[in-house]
């Protein structure tokens, strides 16, 4: 078997919004990429940190959590939004980082009010990138929806008649505001977590030992 100190850890961090936020945050707790992570035309999807017992990722900000939670990862930071949508059990997210805030909510057109159906109605069709969210929100409303799995430009569904109502992101609201959406329900706030895979907590002191360093910066700041 490996000697686990013997390599280095493995932390994932997304390509999206939250790794300009998260770059700082990381260095004050150590966590520092090569000079090649910047550089916007290397391929390299692996980096070396500063401290050569670390090793940076990048990839799609739903599969840190994945790259977590199987444990290819052994740390990572992604929204809450992504932590909820998936379930994970192997996935602990023990700090807040209070970066990436926005939040997941229900929209409609604005036009038309009621076109996109009544909540009781026995067909209600919602395009989401949240699926696993949007069923158990509206489950617990005692609605059935129809969940239709996009992967972006949500905004456009209602429009084009693919549904009558989206779950998505939002911040400004502008995005909403310009398709003629209006948000009706905010299902949950959203900001980006560090997260770590069970295992490797329990198994691996400098998991821990991270955690430990976010944990003191997050509150440091909070303070
Ligand atoms: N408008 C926003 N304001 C603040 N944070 C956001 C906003 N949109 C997304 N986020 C946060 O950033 C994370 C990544 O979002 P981003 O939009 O970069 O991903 P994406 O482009 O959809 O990812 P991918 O290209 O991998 O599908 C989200 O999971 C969420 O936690
Ligand atoms: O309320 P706002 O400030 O307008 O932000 C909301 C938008 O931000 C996110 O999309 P993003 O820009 O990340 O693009 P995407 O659709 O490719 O995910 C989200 O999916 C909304 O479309």
């Amino acid at each position: 078997m490996t000697d686990p100190v013997s390599r280095p850890l493995t932390f994932a961090v997304p390509k999206g919004r939250i790794l300009d936020e998260a770059l700082p945050v990381m260095a004050r707790a150590g966590v520092v990429p090569e000079s090649a992570f910047h550089d916007k035309a290397d391929r390299s999807l692996s980096f070396n940190c500063e401290d050569p017992a670390l090793r940076l990722i990048r990839v799609r900000a739903f599969d840190v959590a994945t790259f977590v939670a199987f444990g290819a990862a052994d740390v990572g930071i992604v929204g809450s939004d992504v932590i909820e949508e998936f379930n994970y059990s192997e996935l602990y997210a023990p700090v807040d980082l209070d970066i990436g805030h926005c939040r997941l909510s229900v929209a409609e057109p604005v036009e038309g009010a009621g076109a996109a159906g009544p909540y009781n109605a026995s067909h209600l069709r919602v395009a989401t990138k949240y699926p696993g969210i949007t069923k158990r929100w509206f489950e617990a409303a005692g609605v059935q929806a129809e969940c239709i799995k996009l992967n972006g430009a949500m905004e456009l569904a209602p429009s084009l008649g693919l549904s009558g109502r989206i779950v998505d992101l939002v911040s400004t609201g502008k995005t909403l505001a310009q398709n003629g959406l209006k948000e009706t329900q905010v299902i949950m706030q959203v900001s980006a977590r560090l997260i770590v895979n069970r295992v490797a907590l329990k198994t691996d002191p400098r998991v821990a030992a991270l955690v430990e360093r976010f944990r003191a910066n997050a509150e440091k700041e909070a303070a």
